[in-house]
């Protein structure tokens, strides 16, 4: 199997940006993203369009896993959130033409049967999460974090799940990230935004799928296949 993961020459978490033309002319928005397939990537790539998630994954991995990392809007599916995140994987390996890794994330609410769907947030806000819990006693959920790794075009995904359980509640804290206001972790009175990021990262859905990706790069013990395509 042909996966890149050098043990020198690595990119500790610096950045590959594709360029992009954005262009609101005539009312409509158009975004084309130029130069498929940029990134020759080096050691895994990381690829997000969420810098927030990316700070956390750099905080989290630190120098354990070597990845270069790229930021791209996948397209946002809709399905079980191991298909999502393994289809993103499958994208992503595509259009880089190497080893990825991805990651997709939900908030399921017990009382409405573990609903995952995107857009709630962006939608109806914080007081709207809340709002639709109003009518059950039930406010717990779980944050949830599938991560891909896909070792080239072509290679079935490997999945890493972390779930961490809380409840909702009113917004408290900075909103600078996501539904983090309203969600609050078992055994703690923080929000995940009151909290210290180095609290949070320890024991977020984010943190504990990415524990599973650390021993899963410790114990795999990837060499660079030296077949001169990479
Ligand atoms: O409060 C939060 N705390 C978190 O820890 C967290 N992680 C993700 N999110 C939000 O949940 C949606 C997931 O969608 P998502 O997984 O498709 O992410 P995304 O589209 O932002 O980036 P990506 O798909 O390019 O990686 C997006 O609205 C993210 O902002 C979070 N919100
Ligand atoms: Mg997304």
């Amino acid at each position: 199997m042909s996966l890149l993961l050098p043990l020198v020459e690595i990119d500790f978490g610096t950045e590959v940006e594709q360029h992009r033309k954005e262009d609101r002319g005539n009312g409509r928005r158009r975004r084309s993203i130029c130069g498929a397939g940029v990134a020759k990537a080096k050691a895994v790539t990381f690829v997000t369009g969420n810098a927030k998630k990316l700070e956390e994954v750099r905080a989290i991995l630190g120098a354990s896993v070597p990845f270069q990392s790229l930021k791209l809007d996948l397209p946002e599916l809709q399905g079980e959130p191991e298909d999502i995140s393994k289809e993103k994987a499958r994208m992503a390996a595509s259009q880089v033409n190497g080893p990825v890794l991805v990651e997709d994330t939900c908030l399921c609410f017990n009382a409405l049967k573990r609903l995952t769907r995107k857009w709630f947030l962006e939608k109806i806000g914080h007081e709207g999460l809340n709002n639709l819990l109003k009518a059950y006693e039930d406010k717990s959920a779980y944050a949830m974090c599938i991560f891909s790794l896909a070792l080239g075009p072509g290679e079935e995904p490997i999945t890493f799940v972390g779930k961490t359980w809380g409840k909702i509640v009113p917004a408290r804290g900075p909103t600078d990230f996501g539904w983090d206001p309203v969600f609050q972790p078992d055994g703690f009175e923080q929000t995940y935004a009151e909290m210290p990021k180095s609290v949070k990262n320890q024991i977020s859905h984010r943190g504990r799928a990415l524990a599973l990706v650390k021993e899963h790069f410790a114990s795999a013990n990837y060499t660079i296949h030296n077949d001169g395509s990479a």
